[in-house]
């Protein structure tokens, strides 16, 4: 809206081609008299006085709420994407969401087919569900590598008595017993009023998990085998919740590919860097370079990438591929550690990696510098002097200034602190991000499995690799001792972990008593920073032989003469935890060892107990994503959802919650709502406001005004919103009669948006012709927040149909419109219009 001039005489109406708008709406008035500008600036404060008192003594009218309402809606949407701040959310390009919508599903592909062992599970995430899409694909729960705990099938035999299961139909049961009747063997399920028979077969093809494994979690309570009714509600609300949070991941998405950069080029040295890596890559490493690189060439927007392997599996050659293309193309990268020592050991290893390339400078960065030295590395980041910045959460800092920086490489991004890890979040939006994990946090890898998140999964060892003997017992120092020999004997190294630095004293006494002339060193997390990189350093190269320490070592750290690890007091490490630190030893060919020692077994928790049977269980290469998923089960799938989304899992049980997931993403397109252009909107009711000839004169150019307010209408809502806010600033509220029309352009730009071509009254109906389809609706209605609306309307056809009391007459029924369509625009996210 152009600003008024300050004393120039308004512009009179053009008699010759009056606005169509005005033609309608305006009653003639008497005589206009156009105030001289004296006056008008009165006016105009006392306007602005009036609706300065209106705001604060009077409750907000129907629009400002409205557009409050939409505005916080941005608002939150923007901060949970952690894109930059932004005060519209401009419509998404549906070619472009088309090929998000494609990478996603060839996402789910990929790391559904891994995560089920590699059997694809029936085309990953796109099971087929049955024509209608009300019931989730049956023919999904083919295929699915029983190995995974996130596969679907229930093997009647391996139930225990007293275990909760779900039938699709009946609802949550408890497994009672197998028994035989005339040959036939029967499965026998509790339900609240009676007990169910279920031939084993059929057991087999209808029962889900309610828990995770090892999780032991009770239902709120056992559905009635005949009330199927109670069952049914529960089972749509799950349904709906899991589509609320498909749309809400992909709108998530969808908000980071509004965030573009220009490809980077490949560099033309990429193959002679490529060539330089000493060993055979495997192919999940190759598959992982050509991910990233096609991240960094291809596309337009930041990678937000996670690297996704085992423990020792090669992650950091990914990284430094990365790292190589954007250093080539002159921008700075940052590689994140989580502790000192691993952040000193990417600095060796990349500094002997890119040793080839002078022009390249490595540099390390941590707490544990001097103030100088730290000015000093500031100052050459800031310049560009330095290429690949390594170090801890120090590099995080306010002080740091990025000449030009371009990625950002995140080492076991679990590890970091809350803030730490919104400060990572906040580089997303702007630059490439690299993850490296090797047990990812549990909602990580429900975002890789989703496809919501870009994900390359290695699950193959490098050659040569031996699987880590792992042993689980109660501590002896016999045991302790004659494993520790074992290993010195053949020249190699051990470490000594225990969870508290209390302990260490005592065990550091223990061994100096036993083995007198073997040099032992310590390194916990409270020392000095320079006294664990003196250890360390000592212990990488063999002047140390043992090396007792708390978890600082679980991350990353890579000694290949070191292969025999003792726990101590292993009960009370996580089990991620023993996975990471088991995963320390047996890196290269040499056989490892672990030895897992708890203090006393009758001591022992249910869950310290669970915890250490798994690790033993998952001895074997690249069981990384099974630790996860047992350690979901562990905690419970509250830490694999969010508080919210645990009630709607604990009402359908974990695996039937996943079945609708899997079902859901695979009709992700189904949750897309296409508008319709503004002009083909047709709004039926017979609504002609007239403006008072005193507001028109007030009004600085009226008909320029009405002509503004069409063309925002018909840009968008955010237009329309900022054109009524700014006519408001400048002319306070308007009179009745405007915010009619006001009203009108709302309701058919809403309409418009909703993909609803036509609102016709008929009586007490309202119908709405519309190519929303049913999905859609039922997510939009069970969102609203007005009980009133979302009970009056009605999908038949390609009708939204409203239902009211009694046949309004037509001013009413426009705010009436305006309000449910109000409630029906915000609770449809983002993503769907398009
Ligand atoms: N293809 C390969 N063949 C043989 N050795 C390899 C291969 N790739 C990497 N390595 C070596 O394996 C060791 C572990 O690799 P790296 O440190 O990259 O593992 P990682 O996946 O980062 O593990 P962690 O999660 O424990 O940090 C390194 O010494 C590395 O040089």
């Amino acid at each position: 809206m152009a600003a008024p001039p300050a004393r120039a005489p308004p512009a009179p109406a053009p008699a010759s081609h009056p606005h169509p708008l005005l033609l309608l709406r305006l009653r003639p008035p008497a005589r206009i008299i156009f105030p001289p500008a004296r006056r008008r600036a009165r006016l105009a404060a006392v306007a602005a006085a009036t609706a300065t008192a209106a705001a604060a003594s009077v409750a907000p009218d129907d629009i400002s709420q409205l557009n409050y309402r939409l505005r916080a809606i941005v608002r939150r949407r923007d901060a949970a994407a952690s894109s930059s701040s932004s005060s519209s959310s401009p419509p998404v390009d549906p070619a472009q969401a088309e090929a998000y919508l494609r990478m996603i599903r060839d996402q789910q592909r990929l790391g559904l087919s891994q995560l089920r062992g590699g059997t694809g599970g029936g085309g990953g995430a796109g099971g087929e569900g049955d024509g209608d899409g009300d019931e989730e694909g049956e023919t999904r729960r083919k295929g699915v590598a029983a190995g995974s705990s996130l596969g679907h099938r229930v093997d009647p035999r391996e139930l225990e008595p007293g275990e909760y299961v779900v039938h699709k139909k009946v609802g949550v049961g408890k497994f009672a017993c197998i028994s035989a009747e005339d040959g036939v063997d029967y499965v026998f399920i509790q339900y609240a009023d009676a007990m169910a028979k279920l031939a084993v077969d059929q057991a087999a093809r209808m029962l889900y998990r309610y828990n995770l494994p090892h999780e032991k979690k009770r239902p709120r309570n056992l559905s009635k085998l005949n009330d199927p009714s109670t069952w049914e509600k529960r089972r749509l609300k799950g349904k709906l919740a899991v589509q609320k949070m498909v749309v809400n991941l992909m709108e998530l998405y969808l908000q980071r590919m509004r965030q573009s950069r220009p490809p980077y080029p490949k560099p033309v040295a990429l193959d002679e860097f490529a060539a330089e890596f000493p060993y055979e890559p495997t192919p999940d490493q190759c598959q992982a370079f050509i991910d990233v690189e096609k991240d960094l060439t291809e596309r337009e927007t930041p990678m937000d990438r996670l690297i996704c392997g085992d423990v020792g599996f090669g992650k950091t050659e990914v990284a430094m591929r990365a790292i190589f293309i954007v250093v080539s193309a002159g921008y700075q990268a940052m590689v994140l550690a989580p502790t000192v020592i691993l952040a000193k050991q990417h600095y060796d290893v990349m500094t002997e990696r890119f040793a080839n390339y002078p022009g390249i400078k490595v540099a390390i960065f941590s707490g544990a510098q001097s103030k100088e030295e730290k000015d000093e590395l500031i100052t050459k980041i800031k310049d560009g002097d330095l290429h690949i910045i390594v170090g801890t959460h120090a590099l995080l800092t306010e002080r740091m200034a990025y000449n030009n920086l371009g990625l950002l490489v995140v080492d076991e991004e679990q590890k970091f602190g809350v803030q730490q890890k919104e400060k990572i979040a906040s580089y997303k939006a702007s630059i490439d991000v690299l993850t490296l994990s090797a047990t990812p946090i549990p909602r990580t890898l429900y975002l890789a499995l989703t496809g919501f998140r870009d994900a390359s999964l290695m699950s193959t060892p490098p050659p040569e690799r031996v699987a880590v003997k792992t042993y689980v017992s109660a501590f002896s120092k016999e045991r302790a001792l004659s494993a520790i020999k074992f290993e010195l004997q053949r020249g190699g190294q051990v470490f000594y972990v225990v969870p508290r630095i209390k302990a260490i004293d005592d065990v550091l006494q223990f061994l100096k008593n036993s083995l007198p002339d073997v040099p032992i060193a310590v390194a916990h997390g409270k020392k000095m920073s320079r006294n664990i990189q003196l250890a360390m350093e000592k212990f990488a190269n063999r002047e140390v032989k043992i090396l007792v320490c708390t978890h600082i070592i679980e991350s990353g750290i890579d000694i290949a003469n070191a292969n025999t690890m003792i726990v101590q007091f292993a009960e009370l490490f996580g089990l991620a935890q023993l996975y990471q630190l088991r995963g320390r030893v047996g890196r290269s060919g040499r056989e490892g060892f672990a030895y897992l020692f708890y203090t006393d077994k009758s001591l022992l928790s249910r869950v310290a107990t669970d915890r250490l049977g798994a690790i033993e269980e998952h001895s074997e290469l690249g069981q990384g994503f099974h630790v996860a998923e047992k350690d979901m089960g562990i905690r419970g799938f509250g830490s694999l959802f969010g508080d919210q989304q645990s009630g709607d899992v604990a009402n359908v049980g974990i695996d039937l919650f996943f079945d609708m997931l899997f079902d859901s993403l695979s009709k992700v397109d189904q949750f897309c709502l296409v508008p319709v252009p503004y002009k083909d909107v047709q709004l039926d009711i017979n609504i002609s406001p007239h403006l008072s000839s005193e507001y028109i004169s007030y009004l600085e150019n009226p008909v320029e005004l009405l002509n503004e307010a069409a063309k925002a209408a018909e840009k968008d809502l955010w237009t329309l919103i900022q054109f009524t806010e700014d006519l408001r600033r400048r002319y306070g509220k308007e009179p009745r009669d405007m915010e009619l029309l006001l009203k009108k352009l709302y309701v058919r730009r809403m309409a418009a948006d909703l993909g609803i071509s036509r609102i016709y009254p008929s009586g007490k109906m309202i119908f709405m012709k519309t190519n929303m389809n049913k999905k859609v609706f039922r997510l939009m209605t069970e969102a609203m927040t007005s009980e009133t609306h979302r009970n009056s309307l009605l999908f038949v056809g390609k009708e939204i149909k409203a239902e009211l009391l009694v046949s309004l007459p037509d001013t009413l029924l426009l705010n009436w419109l305006f309000h449910c369509l109000a409630d029906c625009y915000a609770v449809i996210p983002a993503l769907v219009r398009y």
